[in-house]
């Protein structure tokens, strides 16, 4: 990847950041596509440098890993790494997701959490940031296996957590079934009913109406807005989804609900396409209670292939979503989506999209809305849960989708209209980085050097 050109001082706080933290090349990408953004920030206000508000903001202020040992079906004790990254609290307590996924090291960990910090600061509501998970995978384990990692993942991690210290929740990996063996294991140790601890909850015991569906949701009604600046709607336009999981499937739903077409979703095994449109209540069976591949989908399906090698950002598309990993739209399928017309992209997962992609789909003219603003409604609602968590109370499904709309709306205006006051009208990316910067900066200058 390019090093950005950046302004003098900016560049020095660039090296410091990738000589203290080596080899964590998603950490210094996510760096990177926040510093390109605040140049005239700084200049505007130098107080911010005097305060080093750059540099303590990129050095999160505690770092947990720790060994999860567990014991495997067959008997055999097994050994995984555990992270908790607390960032900054500067808004309020921790708060960010728990990804379970080989891939998970150090540098995932604190990508996602430097992310978290402005994603947080852009919902409105007082939470600090944070991320954590370990590199043990789910996939092909049982149910007692996944209940046992768990509890011995938390077995070390509750001591550092709490409703008013920091709140994990799920990401990649992590879901209701993890989130309940993991508060199932807090309470025990504890011998507390701290209900906010955790976020993602299971409906009877604590959740929230909505966190379920909230990333995805949200992210649609972002795209819905963004759509609207072109005087156009999701009725009868053709999406690509990418992923399969939590994020992509509620994403497809709303999709659905407000008249437009699922064409193609995928997994890490490839894509499938289907020309009449993706069934949702069939691939969230298919995912979320049988837990298959995304190709048995298209097996017995005439208007359905699978293609297990090629580009999701291929399909034909007015609309992409981009909602499984980080960098899963490279430079080559940016260049397919224009080609093809695409109009508006709006990332559900974080970081989907390399900084050339992101480049290309700008100059390109289509407006491209970055995860740290797209996605914030899950966190949302996971505040909206610790709302209801700490106030003992329960709102309907209706109430919490319409405070999620009503977040999501507030988040565009907040993206657009910092864009527009820096210059750079229709820019989400620099104005979602901008205001997620300056309110956590101000806080941190009020709060003295600490
Ligand atoms: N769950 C949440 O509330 C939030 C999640 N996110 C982000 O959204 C993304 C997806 O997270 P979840 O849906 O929660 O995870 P999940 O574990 O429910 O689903 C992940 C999906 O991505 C697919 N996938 C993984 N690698 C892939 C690849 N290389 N190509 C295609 N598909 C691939 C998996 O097969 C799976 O379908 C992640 O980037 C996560 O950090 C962001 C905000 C909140
Ligand atoms: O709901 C939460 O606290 C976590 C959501 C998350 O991990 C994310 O926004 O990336």
């Amino acid at each position: 990847m390019t090093a950005p050109q950046l302004p003098s001082r900016l560049e020095t706080v660039r090296e410091t950041i990738l000589r203290r933290n080596p080899g964590e090349v998603e950490f210094h990408q996510a760096v990177d596509e926040v510093l390109v953004s605040l140049g005239p920030v700084l200049e505007r206000r130098p107080d911010y440098v005097d305060a080093s508000i750059l540099e303590r903001l990129a050095e999160p202020e505690r770092q947990i890993i720790f060994r999860v040992p567990w014991v495997d079906d067959h008997g055999r004790v097994q050994v995984n790494r555990g992270f908790r990254v607390e960032f900054n609290s500067a808004l309020g307590p921790y708060k960010g997701g728990l990804r379970f996924h080989p891939s998970v090291y150090l540098g995932i960990v604190k990508f996602l959490g430097f992310e978290q910090v402005f994603k947080n600061s852009l919902t409105g509501l007082p939470i600090g940031g944070g991320k954590g998970g370990s590199d043990f995978d789910p996939k092909g384990r049982s149910d007692g296996e996944v209940m046992r990692f768990c509890q011995s993942f938390m077995t070390e991690l509750y001591r550092h957590i709490g409703e008013y210290t920091d709140v994990p929740a799920g990401d990649i990996g992590v879901g209701g079934r993890e989130i309940g063996y993991l508060f199932g294991q807090y309470k025990r140790i504890t011998n507390r009913y701290e209900a906010g601890v955790l976020t993602g909850k299971g409906l009877t015991w604590g959740g929230a109406q909505t966190r379920t569906e909230a990333t995805g949701y949200g992210t649609v009604f972002f795209a819905e807005q963004m759509l609207a600046m072109r005087k156009a709607a999701f009725e009868g336009m053709r999406v690509v989804v990418s992923g399969s999981g939590n994020v992509a499937i509620y994403a497809a739903q709303k999709v659905e609900q407000l008249g437009g077409v699922v064409v193609a979703m995928s997994d890490s095994g490839g894509y499938v396409v289907d020309e009449d449109g993706i069934d949702i209540e069939v691939m969230k069976d298919l995912k979320e209670a049988r837990r298959a591949r995304i190709s048995v989908y298209a097996e017995g399906r005439s208007s359905a292939h699978h293609v297990s090698d090629g580009s999701i950002w291929d399909v034909p598309c007015d609309v992409a979503l981009p909602c499984a990993t980080q960098n899963e739209l490279p430079l080559a399928g940016a260049k397919a989506l224009i080609r093809n017309h695409c109009r508006v992209v709006a990332e559900g997962a974080n970081m989907p999209t390399t900084p050339d992609a992101t480049a290309a789909l700008q100059e390109a003219g289509v407006l491209f809305a970055p995860g740290k603003a797209s996605n914030c409604g899950g966190v949302a609602v996971s505040a909206l849960e610790m709302q209801q968590n700490a106030s003992r109370d329960s709102w309907t499904f209706e109430h919490t989708e319409q405070r999620l709309r009503d977040i999501m709306s507030g988040v565009f205006g907040t993206c657009a209209m910092t864009a527009e006051e820096y210059g750079v009208s229709g820019d989400f990316v620099k104005g979602a980085n901008i205001a997620g910067f300056v309110k956590v900066a101000d806080a941190m200058l009020s709060l003295g050097v600490i």
